[in-house]
């Protein structure tokens, strides 16, 4: 199933006609260039083009009252004069003649981006779209907003295909108020939000977009704000939050629609963030979200004013959307002091409500008076960092990386008898192994892991590892009698010149490792029912469940609050994930790894396998071809013992892995 991609020109023909220095940055520029770069791109010829359509006025009130839209109607009779006076009575907006028709398609848009996605015409897609929405409410227009197009997308999905769960996501720079105030009350919408705030001086200045609004009443829990106190914030602050505060929190809502508040004026350059995360992090952030619901997202355009950034920004989302592999993201050095605090506020606001976030730990106690010295003693700690450090419009980054789809997708190497999966390339081909590599193997295993075919399997497994490597193909699924013997193997002479650094994530355990590198060319996360007794080195990390892989909850805890914020700031150019026979691994949890792994070294994973848990093969498949993991049903509260030795394991190596902060 494909990408949706929503535009029409008419929402470019309304603008500012006055001087209004607030609004002058919202141009119909901003739709032009996102679009003109996804044309440049040819990405816009891969989507499927979904025509835009007014909203009605019935869908309209589904959020706005009766009175703000009989209101609104009147605008595009009125005269110069009337629109400014019109404007008076609402916060940074402005109207035109146009922008009630240009309203209606913004939203209506939405609406048809739901309807392709609920009728699964479409997996998942995008609708550039202006005037924007997260600000605007039930009766006002507010920060260039009309009609709130994400709200109305929300009620309207459930109205009208029933879904249970909506999931808000919204990483615009600035807090959609808007859309709090509409769900805050509401347990069926969970809306998350980041924004600028700087302890309530950074528009909207709201007191209630502070972490400490969490909803009321039966939607107490299910407003998550995240106040970014600073500027300047990086790649490793957003991925630190997505890790440790919002996907735990939307794996265990598991939503089944994900709706996105896609303002790009949270990337680098924009005159509103000033934060300094590169568009290419909007790739990884779709990427995180798109496993969830069965890959049902639609994202909503909502700010963005440095044009070159948000072009950028929209091409990365839309390259995500239609499965193309990942840009490896350099050298995230963890979140900075201000992002823990924010995540940790905002983790221990949501500790009662959210059995997943049950561990984490109070912030030490500043009380929020004090919070507006404290500002001030940073805003003069930040003007004493030469102005040049921090990001500013005249800042510049590096284009994103080209993100190429290898000509094979997925590849597998297989015993002959064993029929390959549908859509797998089977590899047979094989250049003949050194001699010197094969004694070398054969000396080392004695067992039948090398004999003929073993031989066989092992020069097939490293021309797969060399295709990987040459990005001739992005993934592939091995399976070999004995797991654990290739693995070593593999691993030891993987590691000499093919590849700098190899992530070996492994199910299940059949026996000790017997071997670590310190050289940090290989990090080994095992996750596991048993507890290695001592910690061997910062590079062999067990992880121990006691319930062993069959308990989903631990397992996706592990994964979202270990195994992520390690990959990301380890950086590997290959995964080899293995599942050791026995790991009594969930399906739909190994389909979801499978699918957050991708999110590595280009996509590049080599799934390794025994021969008697062939059975799995095809939902194995399944996740290395794309296709959106199943949620993971009813997960049950995780067993305290494994949610505390996560928080201490986290606690024991963050000095080591700075990803893995949650607590100042
Ligand atoms: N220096 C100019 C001050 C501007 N203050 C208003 C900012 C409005 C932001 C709107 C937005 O970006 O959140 C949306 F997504 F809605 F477009
Ligand atoms: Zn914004």
């Amino acid at each position: 199933m494909g990408t949706a991609l929503l535009y029409d020109e008419e929402m470019t023909k309304y603008k500012l006609l006055w001087v209004d220095a607030a609004c002058k940055i919202e141009v119909p520029e901003r739709l032009i260039v996102s679009y003109e770069a996804l044309v440049r791109s040819g990405l816009s010829d891969r989507c499927i083009s979904i025509p835009a359509r007014e909203a009605s006025d019935s869908e309209i009130l589904l959020v706005h009252s009766e009175l703000y839209l009989e209101a609104v109607k009147k605008t595009p009779y009125m005269t110069l004069e009337d629109l400014k006076e019109f404007t008076l009575q609402f916060g940074d907006v402005y109207f035109h003649p146009n922008i009630y028709h240009c309203a209606k398609l913004a939203s209506g848009s939405a609406l048809q981006l739901v309807d392709s996605v609920m009728t699964g015409k479409v997996r998942n897609g995008i609708a550039l779209v202006r005037p924007p929405g997260h600000h605007s409410m039930h009766s006002a227009a507010n920060g260039f907003c009309v009609f709130n197009n994400v709200a109305i997308a929300a009620r309207y999905a459930k109205q009208k295909y029933g879904v249970k769960r909506v999931l808000i996501v919204d990483w615009d720079i600035h807090h959609g108020q808007g859309v709090q105030y509409c769900f805050e009350d509401d347990p069926s919408v969970l809306y998350f939000s980041w924004h600028r705030y700087e302890h309530q001086n950074f528009w909207p200045n709201l007191r209630e977009s502070d972490y400490d609004s969490v909803g009321k009443e039966s939607g107490a829990g299910f407003n998550i704000n995240v106040p970014w106190n600073n500027v300047g914030m990086e790649n490793s602050d957003y991925l630190s939050v997505f890790c440790h505060v919002l996907l735990p929190v939307a794996y265990e809502f598991c939503p089944d629609l994900v709706l996105v508040c896609a303002g790009f004026d949270s990337a680098i350059g924009d005159p509103e963030g000033e934060m300094c995360a590169t568009p290419d992090i909007f790739a990884h952030l779709t990427h995180l979200l798109m496993n969830l619901a069965g890959g049902k997202l639609c994202a909503v355009l909502e700010g963005g004013y440095n044009l070159t950034s948000l072009a950028q920004s929209v091409c990365q989302t839309v390259q995500t959307l239609l499965g193309d592999p990942l840009p490896q993201l350099a050298n995230l050095r963890g979140p900075c002091k201000s992002a823990v605090e924010s995540l940790q506020c905002a983790r221990s606001a949501h500790r009662r409500y959210w059995s997943f976030l049950k561990h984490a730990t109070d912030p030490p106690m500043t009380d929020i008076s004090t919070k507006h010295i404290k500002s001030a003693m940073e805003e003069e700690e930040k003007t004493e960092m030469a102005e040049e450090e921090r990001c500013t419009e005249g800042k510049v980054w590096p284009e994103p990386p080209e993100r190429l789809c290898p000509p094979v997708c997925s590849a597998s190497v297989l015993p002959d008898d064993v029929a390959c999966p549908d859509g797998l390339k089977r590899l047979s081909s094989s250049k003949d192994l050194e001699p010197l590599l094969v004694s070398k193997l054969k000396n080392r295993f004695r067992t039948a892991a090398v004999d003929g075919d073993g031989v066989t399997t092992f020069s097939r497994l490293y021309t797969l590892i060399e295709k990987l490597v040459a990005n001739e193909i992005r993934n592939g699924l091995v399976l070999v009698p004995d797991v654990a013997a290739v693995m070593m193997c593999v691993v030891q002479d993987l590691t000499s010149d093919l590849v700098k650094r190899v992530l070996v994530v492994c199910v299940g355990k059949e026996k000790e490792l017997d071997y670590v590198t310190t050289d940090g060319k290989v990090l080994v996360v095992q996750i596991s029912s048993e507890d290695s007794e001592e910690q061997r080195s910062k590079y062999y990390i067990p992880v121990c469940l006691k319930k062993g892989c069959s308990d989903t909850s631990g397992f996706i805890q592990a994964v979202l609050g270990l195994l992520l914020p390690l990959g990301y700031e380890y950086n590997p150019d290959l995964v080899l994930l293995v599942r050791m026979p026995g790991s009594g691994v969930v399906d739909s949890m190994w389909q979801q790894l499978i699918g957050l792994l991708q999110g590595f070294a280009k996509g590049h994973t080599l799934v390794l396998m025994q021969v008697n848990e062939k059975a799995c093969m095809g939902s194995t498949a399944s996740a290395l071809l794309g296709h959106p993991a199943p949620p993971l049903q009813d997960l049950q509260t995780p067993f305290p013992e494994d949610g505390d030795a996560l928080e201490r394991l986290r606690e024991r190596l963050q000095a080591d892995w700075k990803m893995l902060q949650t607590t100042s």
